[in-house]
């Protein structure tokens, strides 16, 4: 026997120190076997997957409460109400927020999170990042600026594999409408059956060579296999009229001046895709030859004509829907200064006048929803130095500072947070069809963020941001309150006082 334990014992010992080796290494364990899924603690930076969180002012659905909200294992299982008098038994976890805002995580359906093949540009990991430290939950990936665009079921599946073990919060993917699968619907069949969960397209150039725009035929096309798939389609909506687009060719002008871009991107161009969309969507209501199918236009800036007609639309029972972006609630054109271009985006940022009537429509709730069109770019790209606004990359930075920016700015024209939760949680998981997210109600995901309304700070170069390119944003510098404390994503902590969890643990959706 013993000669044999002799044997025995250094293979024994090899083995165990394997085991305990590979054990206490994440890194080499990740690498070694990524099949093998970190262990759950390391998704969040608290260690229970049973707790309550109790707060004097908790935003559900049926209004401000007082009380604490229990989750299990990612889910919310309860909604008490009663601050004080919560009857739970000492040794059970709970963490009191006190006056902080308890309200569900946002859901931003509108960002370019560029991976793959732009990540110098944004990537699956800064993004969510900068997400998690916004109290955003939830966002939808748009199918540019990543090269390839995902056009396709094989580019979506590339999307899938670059965002493996990247994301801090749950990624959901819109797919691309463009000529060759709206001319071919076996791809775009193929694109759908993979899970996305709709479709965005532009009615002018997008600055992408592998994503050219559509015309409304090629809309037409795309929204009857939308309408079996009952998913929308998101529009870009801008149509390039020649007769106004002089001045960009015009050497006279001064391409540093705001006012020069502004004007070569008038609202007619907005109105003039709006009226061929309205044109479509008489056919999306009930007992039409297009019901199921959805349009939503991305990113009104013009809040006159184009919104008018989106309201008349909506009256006749047309499926449409339209959210704004925080920048255009934010800034006026007056206030733009000169080779500024942080702040060039496609539509542009119009006049004060502009932007109080897009204020009075989303506090009217003619506008559905809000997102951030988060598009940034490398810093050469922005061409901070010269300031040409003709040449510069058009796209805002700010996905993390959607939720300050939103109270910041609209708190003088009454803006609540049941609004606030409205247009960044509910409207938004309603259109991109996520189930289980977007209040704060028994059955739905843990999806929470934990911020405080008053609490003022500057966006200086102390303040921890992890967008890629902080620079190219035009929110630095200011001063803004609405400081977001803690985000949890199914129940998981991912970030807290500055601090992501160690494991990025979000979830790709995908429709089924
Ligand atoms: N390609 C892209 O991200 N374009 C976006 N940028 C912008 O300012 N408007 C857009 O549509
Ligand atoms: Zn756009
Ligand atoms: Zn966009």
């Amino acid at each position: 026997m013993e000669p044999l334990l002799w044997r025995v014992l250094p293979l024994l010992t090899i083995l165990v120190s394997f085991i305990v080796f590979f054990y206490l290494q994440d890194s080499y364990r990740a690498q070694l076997f990524p099949l093998i899924k970190l262990p759950g603690d390391k998704c969040s930076l608290l260690p229970h997957r049973h707790f309550w969180i109790s707060s004097k002012r908790i935003v559900t659905p049926k209004g401000i409460l007082s009380g604490s909200v229990e989750i299990k294992e990612g889910k919310i299982v309860s909604v008490v109400e009663g601050y004080s008098k919560q009857g739970k038994s000492v040794q059970q976890e709970v963490i009191d927020y006190g006056d902080a805002v308890v309200m569900p995580g946002l859901i931003d359906v509108h960002v370019h999170l560029d991976e793959p093949g732009r990540t110098d540009w944004e990537g699956f990991d800064t993004g969510t990042r900068a997400a998690a430290a916004g109290g955003i939950t939830t966002v939808v990936d748009m199918p540019l600026n990543n090269h390839p665009t995902t056009v396709s079921k094989e580019t979506l599946k590339l999307k899938l594999e670059a965002a493996e073990n990247k994301i801090y919060v749950d990624v959901g993917f819109w797919g691309g409408l463009v000529p060759e699968n709206a001319l071919n619907t076996s791809i775009l069949e193929g694109l759908l059956s993979a899970g996305v969960l709709g479709v965005k397209s532009f009615m002018c150039p997008s600055g992408i060579d592998d994503f050219p725009m559509t015309t409304i035929d090629h809309i037409k096309e795309g929204l009857s296999v939308l309408a079996k798939y009952r998913r929308p389609l998101l529009v870009h909506s801008e149509i390039q009229l020649d007769s106004e687009n002089h001045l960009e060719l015009n050497d006279n002008v001064d391409p540093q001046a705001y006012l020069t871009y502004l004007s070569t991107r008038p609202p007619s161009w907005e109105e003039a895709a709006i009226k061929e969309l309205v044109g479509v969507t008489k056919d999306t209501r009930i007992g039409g030859p297009l019901e199921g199918a959805h349009v939503h236009i991305v990113h009104l800036s013009d809040s006159s004509a184009s919104l008018d007609l989106i309201k008349e639309a909506k009256s006749r029972g047309d499926s449409i829907s339209v959210e704004t972006c925080p920048h255009y609630l934010a800034f006026s054109s007056e206030e733009i200064p000169n080779g500024d271009t942080r702040f060039k985006c496609s539509p542009p940022i119009r006049d004060a006048s502009n932007k109080e009537k897009l204020w009075e429509a989303v506090l009217e709730g003619h506008i559905d929803l809000l997102s951030s069109d988060h598009s940034p770019t490398v810093p050469e790209l922005k061409l901070l130095e010269e300031g040409d606004f003709l040449r510069a990359w058009g796209g805002i930075s700010s996905l993390q500072f959607d939720l300050p920016v939103t109270w910041s700015y609209g708190k003088k024209y009454g803006v609540t947070l049941e609004q606030l939760s409205l247009l960044w949680s509910q409207k938004p998981a309603t259109f991109a069809g996520l189930e289980s997210k977007g209040a704060i109600a028994v059955g739905n995901h843990a999806d929470i963020v934990v911020w405080q309304p008053e609490l003022e700070f500057e966006l200086n170069d102390d303040y921890p941001v992890f967008l890629k390119h902080p620079s190219l944003s035009a929110y630095m510098g200011r001063r803004l309150s609405g400081k977001v404390l803690d985000t949890f994503v199914r129940g998981n902590l991912v970030f807290k006082d500055g601090k992501h969890a160690p494991a990025a643990c979000g979830v790709p959706i995908l429709a089924k």
